[in-house]
């Protein structure tokens, strides 16, 4: 389904998997432009979080709405196919070069084992302070994912990821994610995950990785 303003027909493409994973994989060059789009990326962060926690006159979001849509405008122009974008380029794809979730900073990641943190900002909040469970599993689809792909960068899929929420995970505090392969099988890796604030376990996950054939989309 497309939105009004949504140029994905224009630039949508669909590239075999293994094609678009070795694009998605390799750093954008570090340029002025990457930069520029990188401190881009922040201010949209930024200001989802302020999004969600104001409450402007009715007045003030129409200003805002009139400024959202020339800025817009200006991205549409600038809108290029999916494989050539610099948006989730590059080994910390789910880091400061998007804004889908929290930024992972990594800190180790091999064949066995995946470890990164975070802090989630208001914006990742379900409510009360706690993070949207969604959220808490896109976290660990991501970590476990780059994990599957190990030090090969192989392209592989999520089959199924299962979550247990165990404990609050607390928005504005650092959150610590760890994932750990269990078990390899053919194309399959077996992938278990943990989320902690501190001592305390947040939230775990299993899941099943498969690497995808060529050709596959
Ligand atoms: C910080 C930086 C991060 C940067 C890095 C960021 C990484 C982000 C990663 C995100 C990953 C995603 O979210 S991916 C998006 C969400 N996932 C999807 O959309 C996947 C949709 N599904 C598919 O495309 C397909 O089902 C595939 C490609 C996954 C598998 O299809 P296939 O190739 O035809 O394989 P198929 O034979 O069906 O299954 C392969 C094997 O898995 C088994 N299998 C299949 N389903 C199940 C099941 N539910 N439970 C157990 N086993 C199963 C089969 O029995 C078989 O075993 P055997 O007989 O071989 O033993």
């Amino acid at each position: 389904m497309t939105t009004p303003h949504d140029t994905s027909a224009q630039t949508a493409q669909r590239i075999d998997a293994m094609e678009m994973t070795k694009h998605r994989r390799t750093p954008a060059p570090d340029t002025p432009q990457t930069r520029a789009y990188i401190r881009l990326l922040e201010e949209v962060s930024n200001f989802q979080h302020a999004l969600v926690q104001a409450n402007p006159t009715a007045e003030a979001s129409d200003e805002l709405i009139a400024k959202l849509a020339s800025v817009r405008e200006t991205l549409e122009q600038a809108a290029v196919p999916e494989a050539e974008r610099l948006y989730a380029r590059g080994e910390l794809s789910g880091g400061e070069m998007q804004v889908l979730m929290p930024p992972l900073t990594v800190e180790h990641v091999d064949d066995h084992e995946f470890r990164a943190h975070t802090v989630a900002g208001e914006f990742a909040m379900g409510m009360n302070q706690a993070m949207h469970g969604g959220v808490v599993s896109v976290l660990f689809d991501t970590a476990m994912g780059r994990l599957a792909m190990g030090t090969e960068m192989l392209s592989a899929r999520t089959v199924y990821l299962t979550t247990q929420y165990r404990n609050i995970t607390p928005i504005g505090e650092r959150l610590d994610l760890t994932a750990t392969v269990d078990t390899v099988e053919g194309r399959k890796k077996f992938i278990s995950g943990q989320l902690w604030h501190g001592d305390t376990l947040c939230a775990e996950a299993d899941s099943l990785f498969v690497a995808v054939k060529p050709g596959q989309q």
